[in-house]
């Protein structure tokens, strides 16, 4: 199957042009209206054409230095961020990970809990009565002092090398027992009113067991709405154009050259810049990647069979004339991949009935995605809806994909499912 230029054709050509020339106008005028460019024009013409020539115009546009909307939430989100990956990057490169099993089976490593401890500090420091939703608490701490230590030392260690940023955060977390409110203080039940912060301190905590891909997130929803995004993830290149393939999860390293930060607003764009030696100056547009032949789209998966079913997204792959492999990576860098243009589409079809879509998995992927040209829904393409508590509830799997394609694409994967009812 390709993707043309029919719908273009369905409208006058002169309309078309009137259409984009005011698009362009407006996003002259209006200083935070040029990273709205590149959604209005693929809402109005989705093709890939006049996608890209609106994504250029929209990077020339969203300087750095304009001020813009929930500055102040990325900037604290950006280095909260950066200085949780100081610590789980030690512990990715440790030994010694501390793996506790939890309820459910799944794992948690002393990573996990002190990225959670360091991150609500920053959070709580700038923005005292915001609410979070943390994927971690602090019962197995409370109870296991050995493993508390453990997460102690490296909460202590963990530090921002510019002491103004540093500050920002508000530096050391003063006690250990100080470190265990905080992330208890990722007990809110979230909901449709107000600021909740959605966190998880490490997505994909099955990759850092095994040496892949990880990622450390954090999304604000405003009403419910994810409106910032931040994603660090210490294992991606640097490079925003490095093809995709399967080494991406087999030479998952933090050595040089690799660690990114992802970043967005709702409404101002998505950036891309260096994790490690990055300012926020650094920080680079990042649109998804034109797809003028979706036959030739490079699509993304979950490693682990049992959180998206590989069986239902080779189908749909198939069905949209896609030959290539998909990439299997762990996490979050899913998001972040596609929204760089180094993939494509995310697939996340659901394994079980009963699993409900935690908020934390998707909330900072879908403003980064969003922000970059794409679109993101269930695996029915009902709207994520995060405005419900700790999950998604009712949305079952998750379907990201560039706006020009997204119908396309989600038609076949409703196809899919549907012939499996
Ligand atoms: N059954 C089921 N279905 C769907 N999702 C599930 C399921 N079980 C767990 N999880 C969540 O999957 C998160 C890991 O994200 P990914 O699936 O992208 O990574 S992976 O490639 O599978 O490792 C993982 O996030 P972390 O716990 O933060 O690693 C889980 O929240
Ligand atoms: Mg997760
Ligand atoms: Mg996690
Ligand atoms: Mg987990």
């Amino acid at each position: 199957m390709t993707f043309s230029f029919a719908a273009l054709g369905r409208r006058p050509f002169f309309l078309s042009l009137a259409i984009l020339a005011a698009s362009l106008l407006a996003a002259s005028l209006l200083p935070r209206g040029a990273p709205r460019l590149a959604q209005l024009t693929s809402h109005l013409y989705p093709s890939p054409a006049i996608h890209q020539l609106a994504s250029k115009f929209s990077s020339l546009r969203s300087s750095p230095l304009t001020t813009m909307a929930y500055e102040k939430e990325l900037e604290i989100a950006l280095l909260a961020v950066q200085r949780a990956t100081l610590l789980t990057k030690s512990v990715y490169n440790s030994h010694s990970k501390g793996t506790l099993s939890k309820s459910d089976s799944s794992p948690v490593t002393i990573g996990d809990f002190g990225a959670q401890a360091l991150i609500i500090s920053s959070i709580k420091h700038a923005f005292p009565s915001d609410e979070i939703v943390g994927e971690e608490d602090a019962d197995d701490l409370r109870n296991n002092a050995s493993e508390r230590d453990l997460v102690w030392g490296l909460v202590q260690a963990a530090k921002l090398e510019d002491t103004a940023a540093e500050e920002k955060i508000g530096g050391p977390i003063k006690s250990a027992d100080a470190m265990l409110e905080a992330i208890d203080s990722g007990r809110s039940a979230g909901g449709k009113k107000g600021r909740v912060w959605a966190l998880d301190p490490i997505d994909g905590t099955k990759g850092f067991l095994r040496g892949g891909q990880y990622a450390v997130c954090l999304g604000l929803l405003v009403d419910g709405v994810p409106t910032v995004g931040v994603i660090g993830t210490p294992n991606l290149p640097v490079d925003d154009k490095t093809p995709l393939d399967s080494s991406i999860s087999t030479n998952a390293d933090d050595s040089e050259g690799k660690g990114v930060l992802f970043g967005a607003v709702k409404g101002e764009g998505a950036t891309s810049r260096p994790l490690g030696k990055g300012a926020l100056q650094d920080s680079q547009p990042i649109q998804m990647a034109p797809l003028s032949d979706i036959s030739q789209a490079t699509f993304c998966e979950s490693v682990e069979a049992g959180h998206s079913s590989h069986g239902d997204n080779a189908a749909i792959a198939s069905k949209l004339g896609i030959t290539k492999p998909s990439v299997r990576m762990d996490s979050q860098a899913k998001y972040g991949s596609i929204a760089r243009g180094a993939g494509d589409l995310y697939l996340r079809l659901p394994v079980s009935k009963t699993y409900e879509e935690k908020i934390w998995d998707h909330a900072a992927g879908v403003v980064i995605v969003e922000e970059a040209g794409g679109q993101v829904t269930d695996a029915w393409g009902k709207p994520l809806d995060f405005g419900i508590g700790r999950t998604l509830k009712e949305n079952k799997g998750v379907v990201a994909a560039p706006r020009p394609v997204f119908s396309t694409v989600i038609e076949v994967v409703k196809e899919v499912l549907g012939a499996k009812q």
